[in-house]
């Protein structure tokens, strides 16, 4: 007889490719290319784990067909924002089905760009310009009469190297240490950068301006990244996570916190002295990129508890 215990279980659908095109009558058009993974959980499911007992399982089948029946039947601007899509789904699921205690759905969205010829922006051509890529996950779990909302959004393979302005130094030394410090380098990461909201209030999740957040994260982790002293000069990635993720929770109260993974992907000056050039430090100008290994900085921040400041 068995004696295991069931400690966490969810299932679905994975990579459900789904693309919605809103065709405006003045032959503007909007596309939203979308792949969602949709998730089930509650205590009902157990059995079909433990006992093959199918009866209380909503087939990934279906829960496919929900994410192509929701994207034609819900009003356009509950789709094409991926957040919203994404509670949307989630609550339909919950709601629908009084068996599930929680549903999970995440949502990656392929970025399209309008193209421009001449500055002007054409009405129905798209482009892969920018290689980040934006997601987002909803967790609806039912509260009650009511609905709980916790959502986690970022992107992720935003792409950028420095050639001036970085520097590490005045850290800790031992006899371990090899590296010199460094006035100057090149600075090159691959963004991770997500943040949470979270809600009681389908309402509020449909009124988050979540296109802006997304907008207005990557603008300040680029400019952070180009701009910012207080990030660079004399310091290091970790400073400037802090002062990205800062300027975040600064700029949009509905985020509450902000979490970055950035490799320190590295690309050191190549020692060519012997053959008697000068290629170190100030002089650097040719430089090998290492792909492993990075260096790999993360952190979570938020606002402090109320009654701190
Ligand atoms: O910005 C940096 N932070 C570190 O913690 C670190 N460690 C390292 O070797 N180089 C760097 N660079």
């Amino acid at each position: 007889m068995e004696t295991s215990i069931i400690k966490s279980q969810a299932y679905g659908k994975d990579r459900v490719r789904v693309v919605r095109v809103v065709r405006h009558p003045d032959s503007w058009q909007e596309i939203a290319d979308y792949s969602v993974c949709v998730l089930l959980s509650g205590e009902a499911f157990e059995s079909s784990y433990t006992k093959g007992d199918n009866k209380m399982v909503v087939a990934t089948d279906s829960q496919k067909n929900v994410v192509y029946y929701l994207a034609k039947t819900l009003p356009a601007d509950r789709v094409m924002v991926p957040e919203v899509f994404a509670g949307e789904i989630a609550a339909f699921m919950v709601k629908k089905y009084s068996h599930v205690t929680t549903c999970h759905v995440k949502i990656t969205a392929k970025p399209w760009e309008r193209m421009r010829f001449e500055g002007k922006a054409h009405p129905h051509s798209f482009s892969r310009e920018g290689k980040e890529t934006r997601w987002t996950e909803a967790f609806v779990t039912r509260k009650g009469d009511g609905l709980s909302v916790r959502m986690n959004s970022g992107f992720y393979d935003l792409e950028v190297l420095k050639t001036t302005n970085s520097s590490f130094t005045d850290f800790w030394r031992d006899e371990l240490t090899t590296l010199p410090d460094m006035a100057d380098r090149v600075l090159s990461t691959k963004v991770l950068c997500q943040w949470t909201f979270v809600s009681d209030d389908l309402e509020a999740l449909r009124a988050a301006p979540f296109d802006r957040i997304f907008a207005g994260a990557k603008r300040n982790t680029l400019d952070v990244f180009a701009n910012d002293p207080r990030a660079w000069v004399h310091a290091s990635v970790q400073s400037a996570l802090y002062v990205m993720a800062d300027r975040i929770l600064n700029d949009f109260a509905d985020v509450d916190d902000v979490y970055y993974a950035l490799p320190n992907i590295h690309y050191f000056p190549f020692d060519l002295s012997k053959f008697g050039l000068k290629n170190l430090q100030a002089d650097a100008q040719v430089y090998m990129p290492i792909a492993d290994p990075s260096g790999y900085i993360t952190a979570t921040i938020s606002r402090p508890p109320k009654g701190k400041i």
